[in-house]
């Protein structure tokens, strides 16, 4: 079965695309223009409550919240592709602890700064300076951890490509977008982690694609 997904253009959907090719999986994508509201329109709706992107469709198997469906994927075909998840479960409590450091406190941070500068710019309304301030200083808190780590560590779970690496690419690609990569650039391990994560023909392949319409 194809798997269906929707968004395709939006940062959440392409974790899921770059997993999916990681994994070798089969998938079409369906554009879902949020800026014309298509994500509040009642159809989506029945697929995706919360009104926004990705959500998959896998036969009569729907899924929502990008990170779910990376690790439904991750795990129903660990037997090909990347694995995502490391070979065992000490390996994958440390994946799932990096994923959840990216959900949590990566993630916000640079959620906030992707609203109030590029859906800002989009929507014609002035960032807050205040806003960016306050988030460049949490991201740069949550980099340095990330220093220490990748000066011991090639990747955030070990020494494998895992999910927890891959989940950072398409916010992180946002920061060259607003000219803050230099939050990355000036921290000489995480760069280096960058520079290796950004060059996965997996992701060049979905970042070539669209970036969002932003
Ligand atoms: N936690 C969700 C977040 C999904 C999400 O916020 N998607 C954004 C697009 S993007 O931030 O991923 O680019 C969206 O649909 N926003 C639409 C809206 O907020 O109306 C996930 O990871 O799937």
């Amino acid at each position: 079965m194809v798997v269906k997904v929707y968004g395709p253009d939006f940062a959440s959907a392409k974790r899921v695309l770059v997993c999916l090719i990681e994994k070798e999986v089969e998938f079409e994508t369906l554009p879902i223009d949020i800026i014309k509201g298509q994500n509040k329109d009642p159809e989506f709706l029945k697929l995706q409550p919360f009104g926004v992107v990705p959500v998959i469709q896998d036969g009569d198997y729907t899924l929502f919240e990008s990170r779910a469906i990376m690790r439904y994927y991750a795990e129903k075909y660990k037997s090909q592709g990347t694995d995502l998840l490391g070979k065992t479960i000490e390996e994958r409590g440390v994946v799932e602890q990096w994923l959840e450091v990216e959900a949590q406190s990566y993630h916000p941070a640079i959620d906030n700064l992707v609203i109030e500068i590029l859906f800002g710019r989009k929507r014609g309304i002035p960032p807050d300076a205040k806003v960016i301030e306050e988030s460049e200083k949490k991201l740069a808190k949550v980099l340095d951890i990330y220093e220490e780590r990748l000066s011991k560590s090639k990747y955030l779970a070990g020494d494998f490509f895992s999910l927890a690496d891959l989940s950072h690419l398409p916010f992180t690609k946002y920061l060259a977008d607003m000219g803050k990569m230099y939050l990355i650039e000036e921290r000489k391990h995480v760069k280096a982690w960058w520079d290796d994560i950004s060059n996965r023909p997996s992701w060049k392949k979905v970042f070539s694609s669209r970036w969002p319409l932003l």
